[in-house]
């Protein structure tokens, strides 16, 4: 016998060129196996022509141009599909078609009511005429088909053609809704009674995932499912899966294919006898049931009387209350269960008089109901076999501060079941989302500043995230990105190898709670906010998103550098939350600067003196300087090269330097404020105060007065530098100063940073860090490496 393969499609998504093409590419796509197609009926309002009964029931003249009009379009749909002689054939029989549809609406004209017969016998015609334009349709492309009515095809061992076209009155589970799943059902069946290699379901709706999309963004397809699983989330409200039609099915063992007709590249879920059973995530998908209330029924009288729980549940039968979960403590003081919301009242006025004489006698206390509530669950083959699951699944509501009202396991440990508030639905699923199917590291990230640093940051994040994921299992999704005015946020994370593009076109106003709380989102394991910009507004509030448990990560030094008290704040907060504010990057950019400080300190090191070059501007700006270049070209050289700060003057004024300092001096415990610190000034007076582009304009003014001190410590053979100091009892300095040729700031070269820590270990010999301290790809690389750092201190595996 030859390999079958059985596809349910809606006939409504194929009376269009679009549509036949497509089926001719599903086809192809399994062109080794025969193949049948089962068509539902067509529910195209354009087409469909059941409708028209109910004008014929109430005498409404329309009727009559509207059977015109459906006409027209289905002969130009034949028109446009087949060639001319094809095309005749399968007119003439929808010609006759309608002529036998015409005398039908005639008929329930006149006896004034519509027979279920005449709905199926117009939907039987209306997709053999399907089956019949596409058996030609396809025959133009050299593919052997025919059609053949359902009833007929059930009767069939095997398939001659390529393909076949199913049609016709097709079956119905029982308690099935008629419009759902009706041609996956009657696929189901032909393909139990032909023996089928396959089934596959073609729905319009989409692909299934692990979570419905819109509570939680990031929910991921499905890839496959057994059996059990797949009845299961269907049960619990999957709406792609139609329970009644997988069970043919799977009576004969039979793998089904979940796909979307809308994508058919798509891969979809299958659904087979063994699942994946080896995939070691048991856990499949979480599903939700909304609109439910919690009775409860509470009394010490319960407890050891038989009989009790079987009382209530015949009166709930009885009443025809659907009873959806059942949860008993051991001690029987109690009972809960739920009902869908709308039923609330009468269940506990059914429980009420059902136990009327225990409540007299007060054996039962009370009997309650609570609307508002949601049934959640998780659904996985032996879940619960495995041990872990169940903790996993309470632990991450519990994280997420989810109250769980009552609990049920099924006992055939595909499901665990508990009641939450409705309003806890999305922030529940979401939180066991990030906790069953997120990698423990995934970090939302986002990004202040995406200017000079910011944007290389960017871009070398982009050159190393696969690398990261396959090798330490780092799952860096950069969720936001913004500047002072603008936003862009993406659920998953942005694409960076575009972000720029984005951002120019995407972004939206700045609403700074909305950024906060999307990278803060609790259904991500870990959130960081990397902070490029030099607001010190935005220092202000690290704070506060620390609080929100949102590690910090910047190479801005305002907050290392405001007044002392917010400084400890700051680091109080962070012993206290136990999140990160890492900031390597604040002085000597890459360099290993406050790392090796911490270290010596940290180590009972005990620091004497801190002396360096500490601005990389400064220092590529005097090792050019030889008097004949102006000073004011080498400065806009330095910009243009994105060593200096946004304003230069950030750097001329020594204001770089007296902050670097500070910070590295409050590192040794010294609570100096920037103010108290003396920082000799590069800048002219006169352009202390001018804006940005004025300073920047009238440059040349710095020349006179730098030629001046270059040629007096020239006649001493001495270089300039300019340094920053911390001394012993923790006074700070910013200056130039010269130095003899064989001192090591004097050897300095390019943006080199060279910092001395004096310490008791490092005594006669000061510990010296030297090298580029200023740029872009330094920096960003610095704060990529503390973004690593971060990633190793939450455990990955770095
Ligand atoms: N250039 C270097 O070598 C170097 C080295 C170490 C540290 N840094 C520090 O890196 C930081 C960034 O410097 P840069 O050269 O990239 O600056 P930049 O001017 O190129 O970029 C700053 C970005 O921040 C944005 N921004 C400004 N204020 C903002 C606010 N309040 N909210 C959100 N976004 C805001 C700007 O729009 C811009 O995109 C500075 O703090 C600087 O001190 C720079
Ligand atoms: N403008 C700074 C950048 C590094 O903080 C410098 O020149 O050192
Ligand atoms: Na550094």
């Amino acid at each position: 016998m030859n390999d079958i393969r059985v596809h349910a499609v809606d006939a409504s998504n194929l009376v269009s060129k679009e549509g036949c093409e497509k089926l001719v590419e599903i086809y192809r796509s399994y062109s080794e196996h025969h193949q049948v197609f089962v068509l539902s009926p067509v529910r195209d309002s354009q087409l469909e022509i059941g409708s028209l009964l109910l004008l014929a029931r109430h005498h409404d003249e329309r009727l009559w141009s509207m059977l015109e009009k459906r006409f027209s379009v289905w002969t130009e749909l034949v028109d446009r599909l087949l060639a001319r002689l094809a095309g005749e054939k399968v007119l003439q029989r929808i010609k006759e078609g309608f002529a036998n549809i015409e005398d039908l609406l005639r008929a329930v004209w006149l006896v004034e009511d519509i027979s279920s017969g005449s709905k199926n016998y117009i939907d039987m015609v209306v997709s053999s005429w399907v089956a019949d334009v596409l058996c030609h349709y396809v025959t133009a492309l050299k593919i052997t088909s025919n059609l053949l009515d359902y009833q007929f095809a059930l009767r069939e061992t095997g398939v001659k053609q390529d393909c076949l076209f199913v049609s016709g009155l097709l079956p119905q589970a029982e308690n099935f809704s008629p419009s759902d799943g009706i041609a996956e059902y009657a696929a189901s069946m032909l393909a139990a009674s032909l023996q089928a290699k396959g089934l596959t379901f073609w729905n319009d709706m989409a692909l299934l995932r692990n979570a419905d999309v819109l509570e939680v963004p990031s929910a991921k397809i499905i890839r496959s499912l057994s059996y059990a699983e797949a009845t299961e989330l269907s049960f619990f409200g999957a709406p792609l899966i139609h329970p009644q039609a997988l069970l043919p099915a799977i009576e004969a063992s039979i793998d089904v294919q979940l796909r979307w007709w809308a994508d058919i590249e798509a891969e979809g879920t299958v659904i087979s006898k063994q699942g994946d059973g080896m995939s070691p995530n048991r856990v499949k998908g979480f599903s939700i049931i909304h609109d439910v209330a919690l009775i409860n029924v509470e009394g010490a009288g319960m407890s050891g009387v038989i009989g009790i729980a079987s009382r209530l549940f015949t009166a709930m039968r009885e009443a025809s209350i659907s009873v959806i979960l059942i949860s008993q403590a051991s001690s029987e003081y109690s009972i809960c269960f739920a009902v869908p919301e709308k039923q609330m009242r009468l269940a506990v006025e059914t429980a009420k008089v059902a136990f009327a004489h225990e409540l007299g006698d007060h054996m039962i206390q009370s009997i309650d109901g609570e609307i508002g509530c949601a049934i959640l669950a998780a659904v996985g083959k032996q879940m619960t076999g495995q041990a872990g699951v169940a903790g996993k699944f309470f632990s991450s509501l519990g994280k997420a501060g989810v109250n769980v009202r009552a609990i049920a396991q099924g006992s055939s440990e595909t499901n665990i079941s508990v009641v939450i508030k409705g309003s806890d639905s999305k922030k529940a699923l979401r939180a066991l989302h990030a906790g069953f199917f997120l990698s423990k590291q995934a970090l939302s990230v986002g990004l202040f500043g995406p200017g000079n640093i910011g944007g290389t940051l960017l871009d070398q994040i982009a050159s190393e995230t696969v690398r990261l994921k396959e090798q330490f299992g780092l799952d860096i999704h950069i969720r936001g990105i913004a500047n002072s005015r603008k936003m862009l946020l993406d659920e998953e994370g942005i694409d960076l190898s575009r972000w720029k593009e984005r951002f120019e076109n995407e972004a939206v106003d700045l609403k700074m709670e909305d950024f906060i709380n999307h990278i803060g989102a609790t259904y991500f394991p870990h959130s960081l906010l990397v902070d490029c910009t030099t607001s010190s507004q935005l220092a202000e509030k690290y704070v506060s998103w620390l609080e929100r448990g949102i590690h910090i990560i910047t190479p801005n030094k305002k907050a290392g550098t405001t007044n002392y008290t917010y400084y400890r704040s700051l680091l109080d907060t962070c012993l206290r939350t136990g999140r990160r504010f890492l900031y390597e990057t604040t002085v000597g950019a890459g360099l290993p600067v406050i790392c090796t400080l911490k270290d010596l300190v940290q180590t009972g090191d005990r620091v004497h003196r801190i002396e360096g070059i500490v601005s990389g501007t400064l220092a590529w700006l005097f090792n050019q300087y030889d008097g004949n270049v102006p000073f004011s070209s080498l400065v806009r050289k330095a910009k243009e090269m994105g060593y200096t700060e946004p304003d230069p003057r950030d750097d001329l004024s020594g204001m770089d330097v007296g902050r670097k300092t500070v910070i590295l001096a409050r590192e040794l415990g010294y609570a100096v404020e920037v103010s108290d610190i003396p920082i000799e000034s590069l800048v002219p007076i006169q352009l202390q105060d001018a804006s940005l582009s004025e300073f920047m304009s009238r440059l040349e003014e710095l020349d006179e007065p730098m030629l001046k001190l270059f040629r007096e410590a020239e006649g001493r053979g001495e270089k300039l530098r300019y340094v920053g100091c911390v001394d012993e009892q923790g006074h700070c300095s910013a200056s130039l100063k010269s130095f003899v040729a064989d001192h090591p700031f004097a050897q300095a070269t390019g943006t080199d940073n060279v910092i001395c820590y004096t310490t008791d270990r490092y005594f006669s010999q000061p510990l010296v860090i030297k090298g580029p301290g200023a740029g872009r790809d330094v920096t960003a690389g610095g704060v990529f490496s503390d973004i690593l750092r971060l990633a190793a201190y939450l455990g990955a595996r770095i």
